[in-house]
């Protein structure tokens, strides 16, 4: 079997999307997610003028070679940009020897290991009341893990409370809109929350909490105290994960489980957390992570240290990225959790997938490969718009600071 051709294409039902289309000469066809919010163009590019060039011709069943020629060959290594290029290869090829085998993806991977994949919804509300009100409804539709994340007094506007309560999409312009942050409001509020959102829901539901990278390790070792007695199922990007150890001094301090991961692009970012036990869940996900193929090695090396996975599943990460993620976790022996925000009507529509939600669980579908298509002249329908994610600034100051 040779490649023939590849293709990016590049769409906007409702944000921006862009997928890799490998066409074999057997008529065989895969696809894989290379979406980078905010950067999507990057990732284009360096697939159209530096990768699909060294892919005709070559095996598509050849998926480790064609791993390790794009790494190891690019000199360079690493980095968002060229993971996620590769991911949308790499995605793109399993799909291909999925549909060669007459098989769903997770049968080549091993077959299942459980019966279904538990996710997480994430409920938002601009306060407590109603974010308490939306844990309920995600309760109500079937989910037992839910994640919650409310507006902060005296805050405009904080991650993870947006535009709706179903379809949350934070890359809302196309230069970054500035944020209030303060600390101080966001650990004087986040405790009760969960005192109240706990008390409504009952002991039962999993919940989760996203920090995303806004505090300082003695902060969040704080902050995971303070949770403590509502028994979260984690607390995820507590702080940014570039000086890993900081998560020793926030291990110091709680037993609240701690996630990482969901900007990490190689085993080699997970590596020391992982090794160290400084984490509980390692969050790295198919499209920015190097693919199934380096998301494999990297939930492999987390076995040896009872790290579970809980891979990222926000609405940038395509539907594709997501029929591959189930497919991975119905097989991955330590699997955690599987992020779950819903896509609109219109993202769906251009991407007709085999998976299904039912009762707190997912399952991707026994249609070969991972399952998911893109209708391309749907596609064509919605142009890329440049999005940007918003920038957060200290309140008091004006300091640039994390969002
Ligand atoms: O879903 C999450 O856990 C996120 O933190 C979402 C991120 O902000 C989003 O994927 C950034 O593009
Ligand atoms: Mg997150």
């Amino acid at each position: 079997m040779k490649i023939i051709s590849a293709k990016v294409i590049i769409c906007a039902p409702s944000r921006n999307f862009v997928t890799l289309k490998i066409e074999t000469d057997e008529g065989l066809t895969g696809i894989g997610d290379a979406t980078l919010n905010g950067r999507e163009l990057a990732v284009a590019s360096y697939l159209t003028e530096h990768v699909i060039p060294c892919l005709i011709g070559r095996d598509p069943q050849q998926i480790e070679d064609i791993w390790q020629y794009l790494y190891k060959g690019a000199y360079w290594r690493r980095g968002p940009v060229t993971m996620s290029a590769i991911a949308g290869v790499d995605t793109a090829l399993w799909d291909i020897k999925a549909k060669a085998a007459n098989m769903p993806l997770y049968q080549l991977l091993g077959g299942k290991s459980r019966t279904g994949v538990m996710v997480y919804g994430h409920a938002n509300g601009k306060d407590i009341t109603q974010t308490v009100e939306e844990v309920l409804r995600y309760k109500e539709m079937g989910y037992k893990a839910i994640r919650a994340q409310s507006g902060v007094p005296g805050l405009e506007k904080v991650y993870g409370v947006g535009r709706g309560t179903m379809f949350y999409e934070p890359a809302d312009a196309d230069l970054p809109s500035e944020h209030d942050w303060s600390t101080e409001k966001y650990l004087r509020h986040t405790p009760e929350l969960f005192d109240k959102v706990r008390a409504a829901v009952g002991p039962d539901i999993h919940l989760l909490h996203d920090v995303h990278h806004r505090l300082t390790p003695i902060e969040a070792g704080r902050l995971g105290k303070d949770l403590e007695p509502y028994r979260l199922f984690w607390m995820e990007d507590a702080t940014p994960a570039e000086n890993q150890e900081a998560f020793r001094l926030i291990r110091q301090h709680t037993t609240t489980p701690l996630a990482v991961g969901e900007i990490f692009n190689t085993i080699w970012d997970c590596k020391d957390l992982i090794e160290n036990q400084l984490i509980d869940y390692i969050r790295t996900t198919v499209v920015h992570a190097g693919g199934i193929t380096h998301l494999r090695r990297i939930a492999d090396l987390a076995a040896l240290y009872q790290v579970r996975t809980g891979s990222h599943g926000a609405t940038d990460l395509s539907p594709v990225c997501m029929g591959a993620a189930l497919n991975f976790d119905l097989w991955v022996p330590n699997f955690g959790i599987q992020e779950y925000m819903r896509h609109t009507d219109e993202t769906d529509a251009v991407f007709p997938h085999a998976y299904s939600f039912k009762d707190g669980f997912m399952h991707p579908g026994e249609a070969p490969g991972h399952g998911v298509t893109i209708d391309e002249e749907l596609a064509a329908k919605y142009p890329y718009k440049r999005a940007y994610l918003p920038v957060n600034r200290l309140q008091h100051d004006g300091t640039l600071t994390n969002w």
